[in-house]
Formats: C-alpha cells, structure tokens, sequence
C-alpha cells in the first residue's frame, strides 16, 4: 500500500525471513544497512491525495498567459521557464541555461523543474509564482535526495557489484548469463547500460542514474531462481517500488533523439538496444504502473513505441499508457507467437527491427472497420484464459462462474444488511490488489483504518491482535500492495468521487475501483429529484467510468427492504432494474440463516455478461481471520463437486423486472443440493 508522502519515505525495518535476519528486501545482511531501525514519517498525507480541485489545462493555460509566462504546449505537459531556476542555479551536463525547463502536467497540474528537479503540485506552483512559497515551503517542493540509509545501502551494492566479464570463474559469468537469457547480449551492451552482477545474491543491478549520468539515486537487483517449471525472476528495488522512478537507458538518450522504444524491463531494453541500435528505456516497474513523474521525460519524443511483452496483460498495459502519452505518437507492438518479448525475440534469432514495423498506431478513429479490430479479436480468441482475466487465487468457485475479473467491468454487489457484504469485498479485492491489480477504494461507511484492519487480518489469514510482534512484518508486507484509499467518510457528491476516481487513474494506473457504498452518493441530491432517478444517474456514471477508463468497478448497493425470510434476486436491488441491467456482473450474498438458522453465507452470481454462467456456492467465514474463502481442508469437497460433474441447471429466470438472461445455474455445493446450508457445519 502507498501511503503518499510529500518529503517523505515509508518506515523499514529488518526481518526475520528463512530462519535468518535479512533486510527487508531479502537481501543478506551484511548488505543491509545497520541495526533494525525505524524512521517516523514527518508529515503523513491522506492516503489518496486529491488535488482540492481538480484543475483543468485550459484553466493552466489562461492562468499562466495571466501571469505573463510563457509555455509551449506539448504532447502530455505544458513546458514554460523554471522559476526555480533562479533559486537553485544549476546548470545541466551541457552547461545549457535552463530556459523552458519546467513541465507542468496537463491532467493533474503537476509540475517538474528538469533542472533543479524541483517538483510539486498545482497550487504549489501558483503559491511559487505568486511570492508565497515561504523558504521551507520551497525546501519541500525540492525533489528528495535519497535518504542517508538508502544511499549508503546502493553505494555497499553497488560497489560490490562487478561487470559480469569480470567475475573470476568464467562458468559463474556463464551460468549468470544462461539464467538471466543474456547469452545473445554482448559485454559492450552491458558496459553501455552499466549492468553489473552482485555475487552473493546472485542478481544483476541496474543503476538508477542522476540525469547527467553523474550521482547514483537508486539501483534494481533482478535475482533468478531456477526452479523445477523453469527460471523465476524477482525484482528488489532501492529505494522502494513506489519511489524507484528509473527509466532505465536515460543516461544514453540524446537531446536529439526524437524516437524511442519503451520495454516493460531491463533486459529487454538491452536486447533491443543492441539489435536495433534504437533508443530504448525500461519503464521502472514494468507494466504495474506509468507514473506521471516520468511523462516529462518522455515529451522530447515525436514517436513512442511500447513493445511491453507477451501477454495479454501487457497489451492491455500499453494501450493504457499511450493514452497517457498522447496516442497520436504511439505504437504498439502487439503479442504473438512470433513477436514475443525483444530479449527472447534475440534469442531466437528473429528480426527486432522486423517485429517493430509491425507495430499499430494506438490512435483511433471513433469509427472502426472489423480489419482493425480483427487482430483484437484473433489475440483475444488465441488466449482465452488471459482475456478471462485475473483468476482470484482465494475464490476458486467464483473462478468457475465468472472466470476472472476483467478491466472495464462493472459488478454491483448486493446482500441483506450487516450480512458481511464488506468483509467479503474486502477479501474479494485484497486477492485481486495482491496480485498486481492497482486498486482504489471508497468507504464511505467505515473509516479506512477499519477497513485496512480488516484487510490487514484478512492478508495476515488470522488474528494480529494476539501476535503483535508479527505486526510490522504483515505491514511492511502490505504497505507494498498497490492499494489506495480515498479520504472520504459519509456523504459525497457523485462529481467529486468521479473525479477522484480519474485522478487515481491517471496518477497510479487503478484498474479496479470499489465503492462502497452507492447509497452515500444519494444524499447529495436535491431532495426534490426522485431518489430512484438519482441513483440511476449515479450507476450511469459508475457504467460509464468503467468503460471509458477500461478500470473494473465493483459497487456496493443495498438491498431493497423485503421480507426477511425471503431470499434476495437480481431484482431486490434497490432502486430500478437499471443497476443490474448496467452491471456486467450481478453478486448477491445470500445470508440464509432466517430461513434456515444460523448463519451460512452464500454467493450467488445472478449475471454474467462475459459468459453466461451464473450460480450459487457456499462461504465459510471464519471469525479470527475474518475471511470467507474455502480454507484448504475444504477443497476436496469441492474438487469433489467438479469430478462429480453434478452441476444443478435450473430454467433461466424470465422476464420480470431486473431480471437478467441466465444461460445456466450452478449451484456448486453438491453436498447441500438444493443449495441448501448444511446445518451440521455451523458457521463460526
Ligand atoms: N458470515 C458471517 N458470520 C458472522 N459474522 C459475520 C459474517 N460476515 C461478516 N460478519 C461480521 O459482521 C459484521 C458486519 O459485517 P459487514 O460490515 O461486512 O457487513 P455489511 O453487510 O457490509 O454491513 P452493512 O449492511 O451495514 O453495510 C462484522 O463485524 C463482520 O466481521
């Protein structure tokens, strides 16, 4: 998790892992630095920072024309003269003045000094030009050197770090290479990027340059294991992922280069590089994430093309960020069997330049011939499993139903009042955020401490109260996931939060958003506006978001009030039948224990836009880790369902109001047919 900083760095300490003291990043101990410490945050940010309001570029625009600075516009930032210059009069490698040297971020009002990597908000800036930045307002604004712990950890690596050709056994550099995939990769590519290879933790490292090339601000360790389904690679960065903004191969590019080709890692960008001689950089943390710290410097170039891998997931990532980039000068090399990631590409001897005058123009016109969409379509039909999307790794039966969670989506989330609906949210987004789906949450009923202590036990699968000691090293954990929080409590406008929403979106790539719930949007309305009109509105927007942003959005809403021993349908959501008939996917938590005693939970999927199936199975919840998932022991039973292939079909359900086309119902409990709570299992 991100916690947003502004000058400062999130708490480490060291931890015990595989029986021996190591750093937190695993590596050994004598590479980490000191005794276990730990630092206390200065001025800790909410947890999502929203810009007050949110600033349009033609309000930029007029307020810098007002002032008299003038600007050039560009691709994803506006460029104008620093006016940190002055304060700080550094001048760059070439000894060039430093005119021109701010770029201020079109969509969020961000701006960068290159110069003096001066940084701040939009209203810092307008506080700068307007004389009131007081000088620690200044002091803040200026970019963080890396903290004193961070530097000397990167300088003990980096100088023990050594070229990969000077290791004193030829078959250490040798098994290096074949582990790494660099047999094709020359010595003179690894001396041009700087690659060294640290011996006892058998890792390259790649070094995080000053522009200038000059200091170094931070390193990436890339290990390999080899492991019985092949190599496994694992990247550890200083400092951490959230502030390790390295475009690896910066140091190489020229001021005059005005094509580039962006990777999604560094042994690609090499491959590249070396094959087609381009201008290549690695993004720092592949495809999780274009931060938009790094668009100023990407602005020089007319031309951008992102060849980010093999996968689906890295297709969908590269059509994300040219939108970010302005996909008017982006290409996009797609996957396929014969254009694979460039570091295999060289290993198999195919023709990098060839497979990047494959690539596609991201732009698009609003209106598509099928010739343009057949490539879509075909990638899409070769890798069913990936267009499924992300598997949950806790919900196995959830996997049957809607095989996996996909970006663009939008899920409305319903159950009977107190009937656990956030808990099992929680857990539902937590497998997702764990991994690598970039999520935002809007808890509007519960404060986020609640929440993430939820979360927090949930992740940790029992009670922390009883072992606090184990505390630190379960947030340490989850501080890393990407998970962000909005700040609000209570009632909101359905602008603000949608605004917020696209704020995240752009700054940290969010592909799944949960509301909950949607019934604190309402309030905001005129009393006099029908409140049912109002929430359809509202679930427009969520629709609407959902697709624009290619960002998943699940959404909580509650139920109407019905009578309590009835169970709940598609159509007991409240408000009219448009909630569900937006929705791609309809899940109701079923709490039967009115019907038929205590408390058993069950999901039901009512709809299912991507497949059809729909159905019910059973939830466990277990008090202490406050988890419904099936714990291990259960999933005997349920393979056993599978083996049986006893899977109940009922008629679809017809056309009442709210309904939704079913193709088939499952009810995966084949020990309690008809889906029935089995009363000898209580719940706990
Ligand atoms: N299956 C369950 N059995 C018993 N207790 C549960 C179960 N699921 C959740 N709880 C507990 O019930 C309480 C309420 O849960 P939660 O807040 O998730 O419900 P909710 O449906 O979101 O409530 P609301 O309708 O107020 O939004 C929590 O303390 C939670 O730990």
């Amino acid at each position: 998790m991100w916690i947003l900083l502004r000058g400062g760095y999130p708490l480490r300490i060291l931890l015990p892992l595989r029986g021996e003291w190591m750093g937190r990043r695993g590596l050994p101990r004598s590479l980490a630095p000191g005794p276990p410490r730990r630092r206390y945050r200065k001025e800790a940010l909410p947890a999502l920072e929203v810009p007050v309001l949110p600033v349009t570029t033609t309000e930029i625009r007029q307020y810098l024309r007002a002032r008299g600075i003038p600007f050039q516009d560009g691709h994803s930032c506006l460029r104008a003269p620093s006016p940190f210059v002055k304060a700080l009069p550094l001048k760059d490698q070439n000894g060039a003045t430093a005119s021109f040297s701010l770029f201020i971020d079109k969509t969020t009002g961000r701006f960068l000094c290159m110069t003096s990597l001066a940084e701040g908000s939009w209203e810092d800036f307008q506080a700068s030009v307007e004389g009131r930045g007081d000088g620690a307002r200044e002091g803040v604004l200026l970019s963080e050197a890396p903290e004193v712990e961070d530097s000397e950890e990167v300088r003990r690596i980096w100088d023990r770090a050594v070229p990969l050709w000077e290791l004193p056994e030829p078959e250490e550099a040798q098994l290096a290479r074949v582990m790494f995939g660099l047999t094709r990769v020359t010595d003179d590519t690894l001396r041009r990027f700087n690659v060294r290879y640290l011996r006892p933790a058998r890792s390259l490292v790649f070094p995080w340059l000053s522009p200038g090339g000059l200091g170094l601000r931070g390193l990436k360790l890339l290990g390999a294991e080899g492991q019985r389904d092949g190599v496994h690679y694992k990247e550890t960065t200083i400092p951490r992922p959230g502030v390790y903004r390295n475009l690896f191969g910066l140091p190489l590019i020229s001021r005059r280069d005005v094509e580039v080709v962006l990777t999604s890692r560094e042994l690609d960008s090499l491959a590249l590089n070396q094959s087609t001689g381009l201008p290549t950089l690695a993004l720092p943390r592949g495809t999780a994430c274009l931060p938009p710290a790094l668009l100023p410097y990407l602005e020089q170039f007319r031309r951008i093309v992102l060849w980010l891998g093999d996968d689906l997931r890295s297709w969908e990532a590269a059509k994300l960020f040219a939108r970010k980039l302005n996909p008017k000068r982006c290409s996009l090399v797609r996957p396929g069997d014969r254009q694979p990631r460039p570091l295999e590409a060289l290993n198999r001897g195919l023709s990098l330049s060839r497979i990047l005058r494959t690539a596609l123009p991201a732009w698009h016109k609003s209106i598509v011939s099928f010739r343009q969409l057949r490539e879509e379509v075909l990638g899409e039909l070769s890798n069913v499993e990936q267009a499924a999307g992300i598997r949950w790794n806790r919900f196995p039966d959830l996997n049957r139903l809607l095989k996996g969670h996909r970006k663009g989506e939008l899920t409305v989330f319903t159950g009977p009042t107190g009937s656990g609906k956030t808990t099992f949210i929680s857990e539902y987004a937590l497998d997702l955020c764990t991994q690598g789906v970039n999520t935002l949450w809007g808890s509007f009923e519960i404060s986020n401490v609640r929440l993430a202590r939820v979360m927090l036990t949930q992740f940790a699968v029992g009670r922390l109260e009883e072992q606090l000691d184990k505390y630190d090293e379960w947030a340490d954990r989850f501080e890393d996931l990407p998970l962000y929080f909005m700040t609000f409590h209570g009632q909101q406008s359905i602008r603000t939060v949608i605004d917020t929403m696209q704020h995240a979106v752009y700054v940290y790539d969010i592909c799944h958003v949960v509301i909950d719930n949607l019934q604190f949007m309402m309030g905001h309305e005129p009393l006099s506006t029908d409140r049912i009109a109002a929430q359809d509105y509202i679930v427009g927007a969520f629709r609407k978001f959902a697709t624009d942003n290619s960002c998943h959005v699940t959404l909580v809403i509650h139920p109407r009030k019905e009578d309590d021993d009835k169970e709940l349908q598609t159509a007991s959501i409240f408000g009219s039948a448009k909630a569900s008939q937006e929705a791609d996917n309809v899940l109701i938590l079923q709490d039967r224990k009115l019907v038929t005693g205590p408390g058993k939970r069950y999901l039901q999927v009512s709809k299912n836009r991507f497949d059809g199936d729909v159905g019910v199975f059973p939830l466990e919840f277990n008090k202490s880790s406050l988890t419904f998932s099936i714990p291990p022991k259960s999933k005997a039973r349920l393979k056993k369902v599978k083996d049986d292939n006893g899977l109940a079909t009922k008629k679809p359900s017809s056309g009442k109001k709210g309904a939704v086309p079913q193709n088939s119902e499952t009810c995966l409990d084949q020990a309690h047919q008809p889906c029935q709570p089995d009363p000898s299992r209580p719940s706990r």
